[in-house]
């Protein structure tokens, strides 16, 4: 058997045309939704991501501005500087490009986004929300994930899930997320033991560790979907994923790639969060 490949590229791309539409309506009625990122010392791979989420919010008709600061930037300076931009009507959405440098309280800093312009939906109160099953911002890539997996109408409801992975980010609000949507769901870290006994059960299996290329196919059901949320810069400056995808590919029923995978998804819900916060304040007004 041989995995059918779930194109994030292709998926993203009909994301991105709705949110098209909604920025276009907004347009209409004199509103153009604002996405400000914060771009923190020079690290390439955060440049990368910070350009491609700009080239599309461009390609959409909003306002994008990317604010760059250098890695000697004090805690409070960002502070005062997300305080300006909670206070601009124009800015719908604020991001502050993660990992921050390691003189920086990260988490004071995230919480002081206002929870409506949180269009990652770090801030606690989002976190909560996503928790309870109520309508905050919902993190870019695990949003990204339910949409693979929608548009590839891989059935959720009831189905066993195992993250492998417990990030604030990605793996506990994934996990979240399938529980909303009625999966059982397993989660699965570092120091699990016996990982593969775990994996091995699962219908849907979402990696997101941060080790290249540690999921191979003993880890895997046949049949199984098998998304890599992982993305790593080779020496030879491919890329590849948390998943080793020509191994697994001939056990699992789908997967998806790297680049090409959840990557495009993360930047296509930054898209549609921006324009849902937009369309949240133009309703208050
Ligand atoms: N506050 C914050 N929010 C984030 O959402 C956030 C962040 N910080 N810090 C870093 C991670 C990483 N991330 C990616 C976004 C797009 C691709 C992406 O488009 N990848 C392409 C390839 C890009 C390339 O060629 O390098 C792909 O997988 O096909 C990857 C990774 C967002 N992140």
């Amino acid at each position: 058997m041989t995995a059918i490949i779930i194109d994030g590229k292709a998926i993203a791309e009909q994301v991105i045309l709705k949110v098209k539409d909604r920025v276009e309506t907004l347009k209409q009625s004199g509103i153009t939704p604002g996405l400000t990122v914060v771009l923190v010392g020079d690290d390439p791979a955060s440049q990368t991501y910070v350009g491609s989420k700009e080239k599309t919010s461009k390609r959409l008709g909003m306002d994008s501005t990317v604010l760059t600061r250098p890695s000697t930037v004090t805690g409070q300076e960002l502070l005062e500087l997300i305080e300006n931009l909670n206070n601009d009507e124009s800015v719908h959405g604020i991001l502050i490009q993660l990992p921050l440098p390691g003189h920086i309280d990260e988490n004071k800093v995230l919480q002081a986004i206002h929870p409506d312009k949180d269009v990652d939906g770090f801030h606690p109160l989002n976190v909560g929300k996503l928790l309870l099953n109520q309508h905050g911002f919902i993190p870019c890539t695990p949003f990204g994930v339910i949409q693979l997996l929608d548009y590839a109408a891989i059935p959720i409801e009831g189905k066993h899930a195992v993250i492998v992975g417990r990030s604030n980010i990605v793996g506990k609000p994934m996990g979240q997320l399938l529980l909303n949507r009625h999966a059982t769901v397993t989660y699965t870290h570092s120091r699990t033991e016996d990982l593969a006994s775990y994996t091995k059960q699962a219908d849907i299996l979402i990696v997101a560790t941060g080790q290249p290329l540690m999921i191979t196919a003993e880890h895997v059901k046949p049949g199984a979907a098998v998304i890599d949320v992982g993305i790593h810069r080779n020496s030879d400056g491919r890329l590849s994923g948390d998943v080793d995808f020509h191994s697994v590919k001939s056990v699992a029923g789908a997967i998806t790639p790297v680049p090409g995978g959840v990557g495009p998804m993360t930047i296509a819900m930054l898209m549609e969060n921006t324009c849902l916060s937009a369309e949240r304040m133009a309703q208050k007004k």
